[in-house]
């Protein structure tokens, strides 16, 4: 049976010495609660950190033996891959960063050595477990190169990614010195998930900035494969949090709460320490409440549940005397013998006492200045069967897209914070009930249950995708079959496309001409017996006569609209117009005043517009402005307008590389042919020509028509070379 193999950081359970030796006990933190309940089923299998370093070999085999029966794999860490891996590269850099706390942001080096180092030693206890058919399933910051590490010791792996926390804009993600490294670490997955829609506009905008890729509709093309990228708002167990908060012992806890506060209102506040949950603000704001409607003074406290997090990184360590120095001036401003405004507590609590909390409270404050979803909010919710009690949430938190019945705030907006504490505080049940049903709908219906079954069906689908619409590599054995064949034929024909095939595409279309290696190519190609050698381009005729019109080859320009037999004259290739151009060529001018690097190329029978050295968002959407404004000024004439690679083209229509291509075979028949072409426009070239053609895609990843792929235009020479023997 295949299996799922989690990997993250932080295993669900951590383990910690004591006096009574070692105990086991629950990970704090969204991931480890979230995945908790899924990890168990079957053989499925964690791995992960385990919390804590181990002294000898003796307590690492107890250690691993403890956890093995729990469908868990440790990674020992050492002290300085947490100081250097851990506390520095991933919460010292990528934490800050990603949250948008760039002046938080460390760049060292040595951190990031370590966190290649770990990343790769996570890959190792991932290939100790992993069989050819499990999913592999990598989450979060602390591991963006493992997807890449693992794709290259396992090529057909079915791997998925998924980031808990939020993805920056590029301008973030480029002050990063490593940016490349780490975008093409999460690239090595099939499928990378992200809570929300904007996380995912962001990455694949730093994907086609930085990497220069070509993404569209969720699906970005890179040198070998596809890879997939989607939204997918994780949930919580809810029943575990229903049915917890109406347990016989969160009962009984909730009871003494309760006595002790007597009829004070309880507002809630619930997180790991951290400066992107806007603890401090939050406190700031409760002063403000208490200022601004004295009248909640004595009535209302807050409860404050800071769980200790990262207390090793300095920024975290100052927060915590921030808060502690904040609460200590606000409670001996305002306490009364009989009232604390603040009850604050420095510690995690079991699940009973949580929920007992989550259940008693009116309010809950959940404000965080970034957070990838929060899931205290869900589970706030979750644990509210009366349906009483309000939620104030964050509207940069992950969560917010979802739950919009909640009162949503702008956590820095301290004066909105406060009022909104006040409305909390006096709205109506029957509309408190009304906001808590909706949102416990939501929360209920997509649980963490259905995220896992959304990811990992999606991952299945791309994965079976892939398959079908992969385009085999032209490896050896194919390569040997092709030469047999060529050798063995009668009448052979070979159809070069000629930019992104025989040259590399070229910023500056112009400057591709012809080397002296490949003159020399083509003309022993040329000379080899009972061989048609035809160039077949979207150039225009002028230019491939210019350079390569010396060589008894055939040539088919302008994709299909000139063409030429070796040594005969240029000829059309049919009844073509061309005055529409003095029409439309305005059209494009205009388009070319509006995108800085915008160029047109002028044809006989065509014109085009090139954007590869305009900005590449403002050049795609212009494209797509033109496109529409052309669309309609064409509409009902024999025009056509053809999206290529970077350019839009307006031809005559029916005259393509493919109808061009048909009439070749058809006047020339032969019995072996070989097409070789990178773009779309020779998809077409492809689909004319008989199943038993050999059909070569230049570069691998978008999907073609053609049977086999090839890397790149040095590898089409080599090609080349051998047919020449
Ligand atoms: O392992 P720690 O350094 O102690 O940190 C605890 C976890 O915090 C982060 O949680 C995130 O994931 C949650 C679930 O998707 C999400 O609700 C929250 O907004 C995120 O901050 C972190 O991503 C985990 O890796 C840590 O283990
Ligand atoms: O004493 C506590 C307080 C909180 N939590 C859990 O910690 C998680 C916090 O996840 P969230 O997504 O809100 O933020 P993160 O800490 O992951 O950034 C929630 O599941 C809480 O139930 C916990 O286990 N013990
Ligand atoms: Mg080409």
């Amino acid at each position: 049976m295949p299996r799922t193999l989690i990997v993250s950081n932080r295993l669900p359970t951590k383990v910690l010495r004591t006096d009574d030796g070692l105990t086991f006990q629950p990970s704090e933190g969204g991931l480890a609660t979230g995945l908790g309940s899924i990890y168990r089923q079957g053989d499925n299998l964690w791995i992960g950190w385990p919390g804590l370093f181990v002294q000898d070999e003796g307590e690492e085999q107890h250690i691993k033996d403890e956890l093995r029966d729990d469908n868990m794999a440790p990674v020992f860490l050492t002290e300085d891959e947490i100081r250097d891996f851990y506390e520095g590269f991933s919460n010292s850099t990528l934490w800050p960063t990603f949250h948008y706390f760039s002046e938080f942001a460390t760049y060292e080096q040595t951190h990031w050595e370590a966190y290649v180092a770990v990343n790769q030693k996570f890959c190792q206890a991932v290939l100790a477990q992993a069989g050819p058919e499990d999913t592999i399933w990598v989450h979060d910051y602390q591991l963006l190169l493992l997807p890449e590490l693992l794709r290259q010791a396992r090529p057909e792996a079915t791997i998925g990614f998924f980031l808990h926390i939020p993805f920056p804009s590029q301008e973030l993600i480029r002050v990063l010195p490593w940016r490349t490294e780490l975008l093409r670490g999460m690239l090595g997955a099939d499928l990378i998930g992200f809570h929300t829609f904007g996380y995912m506009r962001h990455f694949l905008s730093a994907v086609t900035h930085l990497l220069g890729l070509p993404a569209q509709n969720g699906q970005i093309e890179t040198p070998n494969r596809s890879v997939r990228v989607d939204a997918f708002p994780m949930g919580i167990d809810y029943e575990r949090y229903a049915q917890a908060a109406v347990s016989k012992e969160a009962q009984q806890h909730e009871a003494e709460y309760r006595e002790a506060l007597r009829d004070t209102r309880v507002i809630l506040s619930i997180d790991r320490l951290d400066y992107t949950k806007g603890i401090a603000q939050r406190l700031r704001a409760f002063d403000l409440l208490l200022q601004r409607y004295p009248e909640w003074q004595g009535q209302v406290s807050l409860i404050m549940l800071v769980v200790p997090s990262r207390d090793q990184v300095p920024q975290y360590a100052a927060l915590k005397e921030e808060i502690d120095e904040l609460v200590g001036r606000l409670n001996a401003q305002y306490r009364t013998i009989s009232w604390n405004p603040i009850l604050y507590f420095y510690r995690s609590l079991p699940l009973e006492e949580l929920t007992a909390l989550y259940h008693l409270a009116e309010v809950a404050l959940v404000t965080p200045m970034r957070d990838g979803m929060n899931l205290v909010a869900k589970e706030y919710i979750a644990s509210k069967g009366d349906q009483r009690g309000v939620l104030i949430l964050s509207e940069r938190a992950g969560a917010a897209r979802e739950l919009s019945d909640a009162l949503i705030i702008n956590p820095t907006d301290m004066s909105q914070l406060a009022e909104a504490m006040h409305d909390a505080l006096v709205m109506p049940e029957e509309e408190q009930q009304t906001r808590l049903s909706a949102m416990q709908a939501l929360v209920k219906r997509y649980n963490v249950f259905s995220w896992t079954r959304l990811f990992m069906n999606q991952l299945a689908y791309t994965k079976m995708k892939q398959h079908t619409l992969a385009t085999e590599m032209l490896d050896e054995a194919t390569t040997t079959q092709l030469l047999a064949d060529f050798r063995g034929a009668s009448q052979r024909i070979i159809l070069l496309d000629y930019d992104g095939t025989l040259v590399g595409f070229n910023p500056n279309p112009q400057r591709a001409e012809p080397d002296q290696e490949l003159r020399l190519l083509l003309r022993s190609l040329t000379e080899l017996p009972n061989t048609r050698v035809v160039i077949i381009s979207g150039r225009d005729h002028q230019t491939l006569e210019k350079w390569l019109g010396h060589l008894p080859i055939d040539f088919i320009a302008e994709h299909g609209v000139w063409l030429r037999t070796a040594g005969g004259e240029w000829q059309l290739f049919g009844q073509l117009r061309a005055d529409w151009k003095r029409d439309l060529r305005p059209v494009l001018e205009l388009y070319v005043a509006r995108t800085p690097g915008a160029f047109i190329e002028e044809k006989d029978y065509s014109l085009v517009w090139h954007y590869r050295r305009a900005d590449t968002d403002l050049g795609i959407e212009r494209a797509r402005e033109l496109m529409s404004h052309l669309s309609f000024m064409t509409a009902n004439t024999d025009l056509q307008v053809m999206e290529g690679n970077k350019v839009l083209e307006i031809k005559n229509a029916g005259v393509n590389k493919g109808t061009a291509a048909a009439r070749w075979i058809e006047q020339y028949p032969s019995d072996f042919m070989l097409a070789l072409g990178d773009d779309r426009t020779d998809e077409d070239t492809f689909r004319a020509l008989p199943p038993t053609a050999y059909s070569v895609r230049v570069g691998t990843g978008a999907r073609s028509l053609a049977r086999f792929n090839i890397g790149s235009p040095a590898q089409v020479r080599q090609l080349l070379r051998k047919l020449i023997g």
